[in-house]
């Protein structure tokens, strides 16, 4: 039986905590933890994350990037890592930001498919050709069980210059953001593209921390380091992925001051606890150290 991404999640937080733990093989970071910035290192970089913390975090997401800088032998090592990673228990996020026209955006979604080398539980993916444009992937996820993450208020610097830009709609005016997450708020709603009127949160969700088993499976990403929130996120219906906490500056508190109570968020890491390997232990503490803030 195949169950949706989304309830997979809400599962996964509720046993193990809503934090993510990015694997991005920065060459520092090889270079630090003396591994060699090479394939070699890359397998014994994330296999030492992967061993370490995929019993205990929820997710995984593994930066694409890093694994294409060698080749096949690097993506063939990001293979073995997605099935060691399923093995422990922790679902993985791709993340590929990937967005094309919608005939290309079929093939990025493959990753989705049970019949792929690599199936991952969700990926995220770039709403930059317009929201249509993904379409085929809010298919392969629906059909195969796995979830997107729509770049929406990134959490760069300068990404406000783009995402505040005002699109109008008739009398109504709405941010690229915003369309980008009232999309995503109508997928989740399963009743077509850019959902209008925020759709109320689904009586099996729990209204306290929008975890349940109806969360949907498609979510946004919304940087931890804004100054504050500028999308209306009511009734998105699905999680919100919250990077930049650590080593951008966010932190648990920003969370908290941007979401309020009933946004499904899944706080995401990656080189504040990175930055504590190799030694397993240490993996572990760092990302303990998150997830604690995190329950409390
Ligand atoms: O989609 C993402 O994961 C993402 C979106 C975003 O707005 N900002 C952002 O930093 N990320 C990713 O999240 C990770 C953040 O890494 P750290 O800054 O080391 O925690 C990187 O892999 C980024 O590519």
């Amino acid at each position: 039986m195949i169950v949706p991404f989304g309830q997979r999640l809400a599962a996964a937080v509720a046993e193990r905590g809503p934090l993510c733990v990015g694997i991005d093989p920065h060459r520092e970071l090889l270079l630090d933890w003396g591994v060699g910035d090479d394939v070699d290192g890359l397998r014994r970089f994330t296999d030492a994350v992967v061993d370490a913390l995929a019993g205990s975090v929820a997710v995984l997401k593994p930066q694409l990037a890093f694994y294409e800088r060698f080749g096949s032998r690097g993506l063939a090592v990001l293979e073995d890592a997605v099935v060691r990673a399923h093995e422990a228990g922790a679902l993985v996020l791709l993340d590929a930001k990937r967005g094309d026209i919608g005939s290309t955006m079929a093939a990025y979604a493959d990753y989705l498919r049970s019949d792929h080398p690599m199936q991952v539980d969700a990926m995220t993916v770039s709403p930059y050709l317009g929201p249509e444009s993904l379409r085929p992937a809010v298919s392969t996820a629906t059909r195969f069980g796995g979830g997107l993450f729509v770049l929406a208020r990134t959490s760069n610097p300068d990404a406000g210059a783009f995402q505040h830009a005002v699109l109008s709609d008739g009398a109504r005016q709405r941010s690229v953001a915003q369309v980008v997450v009232d999309t995503v708020r109508g997928w989740n709603a399963a009743d077509g593209f850019v959902g209008d009127p925020p759709t109320a949160l689904a009586p099996s969700v729990d209204a306290r921390s929008g975890w349940g088993p109806s969360t949907g499976s498609f979510g946004v990403v919304v940087g931890a380091t804004l100054d504050a929130l500028d999308v209306d996120l009511d009734g998105l219906g699905g999680p919100v992925l919250a990077p930049g906490l650590g080593a951008q500056g966010g932190s648990v508190s920003d969370l908290r001051r941007l979401f309020g109570a009933g946004t499904a968020v899944v706080a995401t890491v990656s080189r504040d606890v990175l930055g504590a390997g190799p030694d397993p232990a240490a993996l572990r503490t760092a990302a303990a150290r998150w997830a604690e803030a995190l329950a409390t």
